[in-house]
């Protein structure tokens, strides 16, 4: 029996108006994941008590290294061990990293050389595969690290040249098939004036962290059509963003399709003010949160 072990980080997809283009890794939560040669076939072992499906057809990991193993003939047996570290269900980009982490592990396993892109392709299935539609920007951050943008088939790493760290609020709701329902929530089409505000803001996030112009990111950080359309997922989100900004935040933004909020600070901003109103402001909707302070992460790691 041969192995590879790998792990992948948490994200946060979107980033105000970047809808299924922009994300960020970052190092609140990892997942581990172990890709074994086996007899015939593949398991799928979910190593901790998670109630993640086993069933490599309804596991992001597994459907994507199905895949994997279809368009490349792989006849040996695989048994993934997937160690869940980023809680699934809360816009942390868990069942991408899963993803990310098989992808990569698989692909050493067998030497695969596959590029860093082609991990995305395969990874975003096994998002597919559980959310509905396959959507790569969780898995491209997972992969690559840092933030990056998704231009069709390939990705990008921005430039970010401002120091800044995340505080995650991470509230404690249950949703199943989260992302998936949210997901449907997306209008199917928009206005000019609501698709003109949001280019603005998508540009003004990339240059700002491109130049580390601190009101070009907070300008950036804004988003008129996703967020407004699930706001139903996340009521506190307006309230906790007011909190954060009279604070003096950078910015805040909904992870990925949530509940978790993502809040970029820096030197100037009141963290602990805007860690403490801020969990007091979720529990006021009835709700707990874990508060977790993150750094920008690199992409995925193999052993
Ligand atoms: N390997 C996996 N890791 C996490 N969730 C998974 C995995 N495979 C399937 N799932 C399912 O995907 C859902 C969580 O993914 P999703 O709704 O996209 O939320 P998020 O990506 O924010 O964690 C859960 O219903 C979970 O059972
Ligand atoms: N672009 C996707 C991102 C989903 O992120 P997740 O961490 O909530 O799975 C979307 O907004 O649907």
């Amino acid at each position: 029996m041969v192995c590879k072990r790998s792990i992948a980080y948490s994200s946060s997809a979107n980033l105000g108006s970047g809808f299924d283009i922009l994300s960020v890794a970052h190092d609140a939560f990892y997942d581990e994941v172990e890709a074994c040669t086996s007899e015939g076939g593949l398991r799928v072992v979910m190593t901790d008590n998670s109630n993640i499906p086993e069933d490599p057809t309804k596991n992001s990991a597994g459907f994507s290294v199905l895949s994997l193993m279809k368009d490349y003939g792989i006849k040996e047996g695989i048994i993934l061990k997937v160690k869940k570290g980023i809680p699934a269900g809360l816009g942390l980009g868990s069942s991408g990293a899963s993803a990310a982490a098989a992808v990569a592990a698989v692909n050493s396993l067998f030497s695969l050389g596959l590029s860093k892109d082609s991990m995305v392709k395969y990874s975003m299935l096994g998002e597919g595969a559980i959310a509905g539609s396959p959507h790569p920007d969780n898995v491209a951050a997972s992969i690559f690290g840092g933030f990056v943008a998704v231009l069709g088939e390939r990705t990008v790493n921005l430039n970010v040249n401002y120091d800044f760290k995340f505080i995650l609020f991470i509230p404690s709701i249950e949703a199943k098939d989260k992302t998936k329902k949210a997901r449907e929530l997306v209008p199917k089409t928009v206005d000019m004036s609501s698709y003109v505000k949001n280019m603005r803001f998508g540009f003004s996030l990339m240059l700002g962290l491109e130049r580390g112009d601190r009101k070009l990111i907070s300008n950036g950080l804004n988003d008129e059509i996703v967020e407004k359309a699930r706001l139903p997922m996340f009521p506190f989100y307006p309230e906790l963003k007011k909190i954060s900004l009279s604070h003096n935040a950078i910015g805040a933004c909904v992870s990925g399709a949530g509940p978790s909020i993502l809040v970029l600070v820096d030197h100037e901003s009141e963290i602990k003010a805007i860690e403490e109103e801020g969990k007091k402001l979720i529990a006021s909707f009835g709700y707990s949160a874990q508060v977790k302070e993150a750094k920008i992460a690199g992409g995925v790691k193999v052993e």
